[in-house]
């Protein structure tokens, strides 16, 4: 297995408060999801993977290279694909516009580039509003559109920080298929608050709380830490529920 994100004692401070708490990690291609209560370290933990800040201390490769260094920094961004929580655009531009302007941040060969959006624009279900400006799109769109972004060059690690926010039932689910898809040769971390989106799309799953992970595991086995205890109406909640009432006590 080609292990493409590999952290050791992982931690991210923001002054006194360690967001990321000392996270080991080993994860080769296949789609891993990220639960864990408001606060937990999910979001910092995606933007350490994501170089968008760097770790306060401890080890950390991404696709086998150092990201404290300029040059394997930049050949791990061209690399990998970002879908942030709060995605920043210009309004004036058109998905087509969008997509085309990351993945040429990316250094996609010019070639490649009208071939590779238009299908990440198919990919989300996008295809018939490709010349719409993003200001006229909803909300569920332009996530979609997001997610096209972080599609677009192919990535070997793909972080998606809840992409399925805002998405119809429909779009969820067709959503959850392109998931399991890019799986099949990439990694993908999925943070999310949806379990179904854990049961339906995801190899394996990670829980986290106060900056550790407190769980990893398939997510069959986390719903066997609930059996008969814990707190929801589907296995996968009551295994989260419990998992969570466990360390609290
Ligand atoms: N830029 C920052 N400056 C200061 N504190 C921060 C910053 N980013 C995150 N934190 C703190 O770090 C902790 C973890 O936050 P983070 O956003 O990573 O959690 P999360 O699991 O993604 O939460 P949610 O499910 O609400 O998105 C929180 O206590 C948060 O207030």
């Amino acid at each position: 297995m080609t292990v493409n994100v590999e952290t050791s004692g992982l931690t991210r401070s923001f002054r006194r408060r360690k967001a990321v708490a000392g996270v080991d990690l080993a994860l080769g291609a296949g789609v891993y999801g990220l639960l864990g209560p408001n606060g937990a370290g999910k979001t910092s933990l995606l933007r350490v993977l994501g170089t968008v800040i760097p770790p306060s201390s401890g080890e950390l490769r991404l696709l086998g290279r150092d990201p404290a260094g300029h040059a394997e920094r930049r050949e791990i961004r061209r690399r990998l694909g970002y879908l942030p929580q709060d995605l920043g655009y210009y309004a004036g531009f058109t998905v087509v516009e969008f997509v085309e302007y990351i993945a040429l941040l990316k250094e996609m060969p010019r070639q490649r580039v009208p071939r590779a959006v238009a299908a990440a624009v198919e990919d989300v279900g996008l295809g018939d509003r490709a010349r719409s400006k993003l200001r006229t799109l909803s909300g569920g769109m332009l996530r979609r559109v997001g997610i096209a972004q972080a599609i677009v060059n192919e990535p070997e690690l793909l972080l998606l920080d809840e992409p399925t926010a805002g998405l119809d039932p429909e779009q969820r689910v067709q959503f959850r298929g392109l998931m399991r898809r890019m799986g099949e040769r990439a990694t993908v971390i999925v943070s999310t608050h949806l379990v179904e989106d854990v049961g339906a799309a995801c190899d394996r799953v990670g829980l986290m709380s106060d900056g550790r992970l407190v769980f990893t595991g398939t997510p069959d086995e986390l719903s066997a830490r609930g059996a008969g205890t814990g707190v929801g109406d589907a296995p996968l909640e009551r295994g989260y529920s419990a998992v969570l009432a466990e360390i609290r006590t």
